[in-house]
């Protein structure tokens, strides 16, 4: 391996390579956290070549010279990368993470190479984050196009969903290790965007699908309330209680959410947490109480909403972002009064536990779409380096619906 970090500094360019008698400009952007990582050493000659890289040559060793020479000539393919490098504490910091480069080595028989195209950011990145090992790759899942191949189930020109990681080339036999899934081609969408196979036509949809629809078991005529209602799975999961006679009450933090679920997607009423006395406006909504409760926050909001729940209400606990970069352990919150009380059943999940019936949730959502009944929305962030932008920005609430990255 051999690092350049002694090069950074936003936009440095270095600069030109001679290499048997052809000149070639190589201009490698780097930017404050890059380094350049090598997999596989080719050394060929590079003898009577003349290098020129400014007053940092001295910062490359040989090695690296020749690497650079072999990734020019061949058109060796360099994968960028980012590392989990220290471990969050708080709020995600962009030095918690290091952009690295990869020269990948050609492919394998039972290999092909996929070219992120979407990638996604979400919530879980920084719920798991303490079980992310030191130095691995980023978790996360893409939309990426198959572009070499040697294994006949994953053809070139393909997409695949897939749990790479945050990078924007990958070398797979289809098996990866670790992992919650497998990558999969991408289903026909029937010309929706290929974006969602990581938002709605995919585990996101699966979620609202299955957590609301098997957990609330939601009926005609109930109450159903939704936290988190203009994100990813909330915005689903609203519009699918809609879709099932109930009335919705979503819970966001903006009044611009708010204006989009009640004008666009048909929520019932809408309660901004940040402004208004939820309490109190949850009251307003629901005056006959609650039945479901689709949890995607925790915290006060959520325990706000379980006590104005009905006898017998249903509560799908998908999350609770609200704790997720929270540093101090949250004060206990008595919910066991509403609980037994009211005899509610509440029931954490994870969507894989439907894996088996994956196809199922994305056909469902997707014939609701063509139907017109299901909107999907997404936040796009350009550009691959602005990964960790897209992630803070969705940790801070500034996506609608779901939060992705346009490479
Ligand atoms: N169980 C499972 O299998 C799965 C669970 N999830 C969970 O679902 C939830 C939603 O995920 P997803 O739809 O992908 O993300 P979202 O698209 O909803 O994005 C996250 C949203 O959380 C809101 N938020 C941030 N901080 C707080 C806070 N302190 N209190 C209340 N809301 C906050 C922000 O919206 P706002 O402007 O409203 O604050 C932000 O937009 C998460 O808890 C996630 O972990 C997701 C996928 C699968
Ligand atoms: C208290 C921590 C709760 C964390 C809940 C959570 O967010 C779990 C999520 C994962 C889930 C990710 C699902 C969808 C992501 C959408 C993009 C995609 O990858 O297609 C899956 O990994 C299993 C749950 O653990």
């Amino acid at each position: 391996m051999c690092s350049m970090e002694s090069l950074n500094g936003r936009g440095r360019e270095t600069d030109i390579f001679h290499t048997k008698g052809v000149s070639v400009s190589l201009q490698a952007k780097l930017s404050n956290n890059v380094n350049v990582l090598y997999n596989r050493y080719t050394v060929g000659s590079s003898f009577g070549n003349k290098i020129k890289l400014g007053r940092y040559s001295h910062c490359l060793t040989y090695t690296c010279i020749i690497s650079f020479v072999n990734i020019v000539q061949n058109k060796m393919v360099l994968a960028k990368v980012f590392k989990y490098q220290h471990m969050f504490r708080g709020f995600p910091k962009f030095s918690d993470l290091k952009l690295v480069e990869e020269e990948l080595p050609e492919i394998e028989d039972g290999e092909f190479l996929a070219e992120a195209v979407y990638l996604s950011v979400d919530p879980y990145m920084r719920a798991y984050a303490p079980r992310i090992p030191i130095g691995s790759t980023m978790i996360g899942s893409q939309v990426a196009k198959i572009t070499e191949s040697k294994n006949p189930d994953y053809p070139v020109g393909k997409y695949v969903v897939a749990n790479f990681g945050w990078r924007t080339h990958t070398i797979s036999n289809g098996k990866e290790e670790g992992v919650v899934f497998q990558p999969y081609i991408l289903p026909d969408f029937e010309g929706l965007p290929i974006s969602y196979g990581i938002g709605g036509l995919g585990r996101i949809g699966n979620t609202a699908y299955f957590g609301l629809l098997d957990i609330c078991k939601p009926k005609e005529g109930e109450t159903v309330v939704i936290s988190g209602a203009a994100g990813s799975v909330g915005s689903i999961a609203g519009q699918i209680a809609k879709i099932q006679g109930c009335t919705v009450i979503g819970i966001a933090g903006s009044e611009e959410k708010g204006k989009w679920l009640t004008e666009e997607l048909g929520f019932d009423h809408f309660i901004n947490y940040k402004t208004d006395d939820v309490e109190k406006a949850l009251k307003a909504a629901a005056p006959n109480g609650i039945d479901c409760y689709f949890d995607n926050v925790g915290g006060d909001i959520s325990s706000t909403v379980i006590y104005q729940m009905n006898h017998f209400g249903r509560i799908s606990v998908c999350g609770s972002i609200s704790s997720y970069n929270s540093i101090n352990e949250p004060e206990d919150i008595l919910i066991q009064f509403p609980l037994v009380f009211k005899q509610l059943r509440m029931e954490g999940f994870n969507v894989s536990r439907w894996s088996d019936r994956h196809m199922e949730g994305i056909k469902q959502n997707l014939k609701w779409i063509k139907e017109g009944k299901l909107k999907c929305r997404e936040t796009v962030t350009n550009g691959f380096e602005n990964m960790f932008e897209a992630f803070t920005e969705m940790l801070k609430g500034k996506n609608v619906g779901k939060a992705v990255v346009k490479v």
